[in-house]
């Protein structure tokens, strides 16, 4: 590798224009459409939320003054910004100063935040029934009975203090009323499932209670279920074992069994997590074939048209199958829940999996969290008889009948807490439990512990092959700055570097892109590093960094070019889908050169492992991806992840993202940031409004 001083690209920092207010005490609708244009233009709002006033606005037909109707489009410009934040639904306080006071209050100019001082939340709500865009409601109970009766629904449900869009209220419904649904699934017999169970599938326990043999009762048991855990606690093997039971327990007919997850790296990785699982428990040959199965994408799943967000399969064209399993359910947001329950047959068996603590969909909702709140270790009578037996342990370990919040949810759900990749002494396990936990100064200690000072004479922060090492970028001194982030560029260095060497060394093999062996290759070994980022912008947000690593890897003479937009080498993360070309947001290529036409190809590795080349010019919406978000790096794990905070702290900074991040690692982690910002993520959770609990608690009086 060269020795080349390493060049650091500016940093292009958001700047905010200034907003002229206009001298009037006579404010007009068009000077707050104006105004919203203004905040389109400079981000701070949404382009969709100007569209949500204005389309709110055209339904409206008597003839409010103009005070009325600028406090109302100040209402649903604010409500729109709060749906666009991932919130179901808004929590309503007394005042509109009281409601708006996350920020929102300051982004409007003066005159406009004259109009609102003093204007209730109930002002805005009568008018907004009168016009019939709003139905009120005093409890989820009021709206569930008189639901049934309503010949038109209006755009906006209030629910106690809860504003929806109706199509959320109806999303957030179809969701609460699927998990409480009667068991129309007999469960099986219990004596055959403890004598399956516990003949060959789980032996030796590492933990007592065995929380994955709960976790399969369940599963077994019950028509819906959720299996929870961090990474490496064993949700692939438990679904492993549920499924072999599941066929042992049908010996007479063949199970159609149907695997999915969000994305396409997630379904690729329970493909070939459950290939492996099988080989951790004793079957037979044939019973490996059946399991031998293949996940698809929750998109491909359902059956994604070409046109529109409407799927083929829904409550009219309901799946085919048996049993589905969908993997990563924390990253799917409310709208999705609502239309794959939809699709699913009264007959059909799901099992979700995922890690409550992990980062939300960016859509709304936070459906597998919010659900997951109801388990515990503690179940209706029934099935903590039908635990203990099979578990053969006391049914006072598991049943307190104070502590049942609410039998119908706490019984599908098994949480596994015993991780095989973190054990005890991992210090990446050490951390995130740390970072779940709040535990600040365990991750002081932890951190301090591994810091890693900057070696002049190597011209890089020491120990890089260390499981975890943390790089304090707090500093005022320019000169600290800099070696920061030249030691940086260095660890770039070192952990691509044998990616690139892997995609050169194939040069002159990738005839075409059915020859996948050396294309799996270079896409393993991109795979074994990565460098995520909490946000975007600022000199540790993505788009600097990527620019930054392309330098230090052409000083490097790693890469051969810095002019092109294309080069060889170059990962692509696809943000937009693209249906016809099977593209999806969140895949990642690689950009190689084609021996017989020297011409550079993106190749991508699909859910089902077949390798497939797009040319650059084709490509959907991307972005360069040896720096990527959290968000976007669910789903995947790398073998060296190096994460990196900001130096400021942001709205996005929250435990689950530094969660998600540093479980994204395997073997290795290397952070860098600074204490405060990282006690500042931990100590904020997303906050996102829904009612998800409220109506499952209503529904189950309802039911009861
Ligand atoms: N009961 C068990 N007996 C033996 N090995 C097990 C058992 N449970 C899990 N393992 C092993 O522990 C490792 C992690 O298990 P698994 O992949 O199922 O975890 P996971 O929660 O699905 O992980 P991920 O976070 O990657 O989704 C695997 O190698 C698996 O074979």
């Amino acid at each position: 590798m060269s020795t080349k001083a390493i060049v650091i690209q500016p940093v292009e920092f958001f700047t905010n224009s200034q907003y002229t207010l206009k001298q009037s005490n006579d404010l007009s609708l068009d000077d707050f459409n104006e105004w919203m244009t203004f905040a389109v233009n400079t981000k701070k709002i949404a382009a969709v939320d100007k569209q949500l006033v204005r389309f709110f606005l055209r339904n409206i037909h008597s003839s409010l003054d103009n005070k009325s109707l600028i406090t109302l489009s100040i209402f649903l410009c604010f409500i729109s910004t709060k749906m666009t934040k991932g919130n179901v639904c808004v929590l309503l306080k007394e005042s509109l100063l009281d409601l708006f006071d996350d920020g929102f209050y300051l982004l409007l100019p003066s005159n406009f935040q004259a109009v609102i001082n003093g204007i209730t939340t109930e002002h805005i709500l009568r008018i907004m029934s009168q016009e019939n865009l709003a139905i009120i409601n005093a409890n989820d109970a009021d709206w569930l009975t008189i639901k049934e009766t309503l010949q038109e629904i209006p755009p906006i449900i209030v629910v106690a203090n809860r504003l929806y869009f109706q199509r959320m209220w109806q999303d957030e419904y179809t969701v609460a009323s699927f998990f409480l649904k009667d068991n129309a699934q007999i469960p099986p017999d219990i004596a055959k499932v403890k004598s399956i169970l516990n003949k060959d599938i789980f032996v030796n326990p590492k933990e007592t209670p065995d929380r994955q043999k709960i976790a399969s009762v369940i599963a077994l048991r019950k028509p819906v279920s959720i299996i929870s855990g961090g990474p490496g606690t064993g949700k692939t093997r438990t679904v492993a074992a549920i499924l072999l039971a599941a066929i042992r327990l049908n010996a007479d007919k063949k199970l159609r069994i149907l695997l999915a997850a969000p994305t396409g790296k997630a379904a690729a990785r329970l493909t070939e997590s459950l290939l492996e699982a099988r080989n951790s428990i004793m079957m037979s040959e044939e019973e490996k074939d059946k399991l031998a199965l293949e996940a698809l994408t929750l998109h491909r799943l359902l059956g994604a048209s070409h046109l529109g967000d409407a799927f083929i399969h829904n409550k009219h064209h309901p799946l085919n199958g048996d049993i589905l399993i969908v993997d990563e359910a924390s990253m799917i947001d409310l709208r999705l829940m609502a239309k794959l329950i939809e699709a699913i047959p009264k007959n059909m068996k799901l099992i979700l999996l995922g890690d409550r603590d992990q980062l939300s969909s960016v859509a709304p909702g936070r459906v597998l969290g919010e659900l997951c709140s109801y388990g515990g270790l503690y179940f209706s009578e029934e099935m903590a008889t039908a635990l203990s037996e099979v578990l053969e342990e006391p049914i006072a370990l598991f049943y307190d009948k104070q502590n049942v919040l609410n039998r119908h949810m706490a019984d599908m759900i098994g949480f596994l807490t015993f991780s095989r990749r973190f054990p005890a002494d991992s210090k990446i396990g050490q951390l995130a439990r740390a970072m779940n936990n709040k535990a600040i100064g365990e991750i002081a200690t932890l951190l301090n512990q591994n810091e890693c000072q900057y070696s002049t004479t190597q011209q890089q922060f020491e120990h890089f092959e260390a499981p975890l090492r943390y790089i304090n970028t707090n500093s005022t001194d320019e000169h600290t700055l800099i070696q920061v982030y030249h030691g940086l560029l260095k660890d770039c260095l070192l952990g691509f570097k044998a990616y690139i060497e892997e995609a050169k060394k194939h040069l002159e093999f990738i005839a075409e892109y059915s020859n996948s062996g050396p294309i799996n290759d270079v896409i393993s070994a991109f795979n074994k590093f990565r460098v995520l980022c909490a946000i975007h912008h600022g000199p540790y947000g993505t788009v600097a960094l990527n620019q930054a690593i392309r330098v230090a890897l052409y000083e490097a003479e790693l890469i051969d070019s810095l002019k092109e937009t294309h080069y060889f080498a170059r990962p692509i993360l696809i943000t937009r889908n693209d249906k016809m070309l099977g593209l999806f947001n969140g895949d990642i290529g690689i950009t190689l050169k084609e021996k017989e036409t020297g011409l550079l190809k993106v190749y991508f590795k699909n859910p089902q492992g077949k390798i497939v080349s797009v040319s650059p010019s084709r490509l959907p919406e991307h972005e360069t991806a040896f720096a990527m978000t959290v968000h976007k790096s669910q789903g995947s794990e790398f073998q060296h992840t190096l994460l990196v905070m900001p130096s400021e702290p942001n709205p996005v900074l929250t435990k689950e993202l530094v969660y998600t991040g540093v479980t994204r690692a395997s073997k290795q982690l290397t952070l860098y940031g600074t204490l405060p910002i990282i006690f500042h993520a931990v100590n904020h959770q997303t906050p996102r409004s829904s009612g998800l609990i409220e109506q499952i608690n209503a529904l189950t009086e309802l039911y009861d």
